[in-house]
């Protein structure tokens, strides 16, 4: 199955094409000029399906969109939806986690409970009237300072207790298994598999 993934995040789609293997080709969307969509939903689930609509209209694929983001309980669920743009600017990782550390600054260990989300939306064609919509969640907390190299995005920040370790110090199967990400896959395969 060939498809498009509605996104302009290189850690998504290196995860998403380990997760997704071999029976599917995943395009990025760059590789069709085209920009990310405007994410002006309410929630995951809308900007997930605004990206993907976005890309299978431009494309004429079928198309996964994917909006996910961490939301932390002492923040009333910041960044949240905003979690890309949290400092400002998009995508600037390190100041959206200086921000974060900031925000946090002096919550105990016990209030910095956080989780990360993630909304895949696949649409076999732009005006699909029937998505396949699958969530996962992964519960952890907000570290005191960064730890670990790999993954992308707040992975240095999030601690999970199931590993004992932060997101980005776990090799790239593990959290690949375990993730919101991973997680919101394998019920999106189990749909894939129902519908056909
Ligand atoms: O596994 C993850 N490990 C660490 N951070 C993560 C993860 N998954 C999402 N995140 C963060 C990155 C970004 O700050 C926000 C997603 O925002 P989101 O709008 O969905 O993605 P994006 O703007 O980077 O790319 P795009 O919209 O083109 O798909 O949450
Ligand atoms: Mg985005």
């Amino acid at each position: 199955m060939r498809l498009v993934l509605a996104s302009g995040n290189a850690g998504k789609l290196a995860e998403l094409r380990e997760l997704l293997g071999a029976g599917f080709t995943l395009h990025a969307q760059s590789e069709f000029g085209l920009a990310d969509a405007e994410e002006t939903g309410a929630s995951f689930i809308e900007n997930a399906i605004l990206k993907a609509r976005h890309a299978a209209r431009a494309t004429g694929l079928p198309a996964l969109g994917d909006d996910s983001g961490l939301c932390v309980d002492a923040l009333d669920g910041a960044p949240g939806l905003y979690s890309a743009r949290y400092a400002g600017t998009h995508g600037d990782s390190e100041a959206n986690i200086d921000k974060l550390l900031r925000e946090l600054d002096g919550v105990p260990d016990a209030e910095r409970s956080a989780r990360f989300v993630c909304v895949l939306a696949l649409l076999r064609h732009a005006d699909d009237p029937l998505p396949l919509i699958a969530q996962g969640i992964w519960e952890g907390r907000i570290l005191h300072a960064r730890q670990g190299r790999g993954g992308f995005g707040y992975d240095p920040v999030f601690f999970s207790p199931a590993h004992g370790c932060s997101a980005a110090e776990l090799p790239a199967d593990i959290k690949n298994r375990d993730s919101h990400r991973g997680r919101a896959l394998a019920q999106l395969r189990a749909q894939l598999a129902l519908r056909r």
